[in-house]
């Protein structure tokens, strides 16, 4: 397995606007990723956590400093490349889950693959496969609306790791699911680390934090500490009894 680093972000910065109204979203960011590494951010609200996540995926470009995914820096790709880099390597887990309503599980997880130009028959069986690994390939042909919260969430979560991508970006996956379901996805997440994949996980809650190998922390869009060292205490009471 090559431990090559699969994000890297290069002491990146994020400003919006400019003058005295400039808004300081991120402040000389350095974090790594490497295979099989599932790395938590936490941080107060405005603290910059989901611009980290926005630029890790290639949806808004830093201000200073570089992105590179599995080596490439993404300010070097066109529009296109960009959005094969987005389809073939990252795969997103938003609060929102944007499944398609009027596709079922196994088609919404296809999709992208489809995109991308795999045969729909492949890309059916990839979904399959996808589905069964977070527990609801026997939900295959239903709709989103015939699912329950934490069921969409697998189908949403099966369809960022479709296929062969290796960089998962969540922003708080679990949002409102109760307390139980919310543990399932993250064992899935989990579970999909451990085979190979490398994911950041925004969360507030110390106890989804404990599930990741290291837990970072922006305050005032500046990473306070990287090393794992020295988390609030519950993280790793927490992280002890990880199952
Ligand atoms: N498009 C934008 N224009 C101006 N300011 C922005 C923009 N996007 C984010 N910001 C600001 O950048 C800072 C970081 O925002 P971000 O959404 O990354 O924080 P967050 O830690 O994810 O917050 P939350 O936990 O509330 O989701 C905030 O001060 C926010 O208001």
């Amino acid at each position: 397995m090559s431990t090559e680093a699969v994000l890297e972000l290069r002491t990146v910065s994020r400003v919006h606007g400019d003058g005295p109204t400039a808004v300081h979203a991120l402040r000389a960011v350095s974090l790594t990723l490497r295979p099989r590494e599932l790395v938590a951010v936490m941080g107060p609200s405005g603290s910059g956590k989901s611009t980290l996540l926005h630029l890790a995926g290639g949806l808004d470009e830093p201000s200073e400093g570089a992105v590179l995914v599995e080596g490439t820096d993404l300010a070097t790709l066109d529009r296109g490349e960009l959005a094969a880099v987005r389809r073939r390597s990252l795969g997103y887990v938003f609060q929102d889950l944007n499944l398609i309503p009027a596709l079922t599980a196994a088609e919404n997880v296809a999709l992208p693959r489809e995109l991308d130009g795999v045969r729909s028959r492949a890309a059916r069986a990839e979904a399959l496969e996808a589905l069964t690994e977070v527990g609801v390939g026997e939900l295959a042909d239903r709709f989103p609306d015939e699912m329950s919260g934490g069921q969409q969430q697998r189908v949403a979560i099966a369809r960022a790791l479709v296929g062969p991508r290796r960089l998962v970006l969540a922003d708080e996956p679990t949002g409102a699911l109760d307390s139980k379901t919310g543990e399932d996805v993250l064992r899935v997440l989990r579970a999909r680390c451990d085979a190979g994949a490398s994911g950041l996980l925004v969360t507030h809650e110390a106890r989804h934090a404990a599930w990741a190998d290291r837990v970072v922390f922006l305050r005032d869009g500046a990473l306070v500490d990287d090393t794992g060292i020295a988390p609030p205490p519950e993280v790793l009471l927490a992280a002890d009894g990880r199952g």
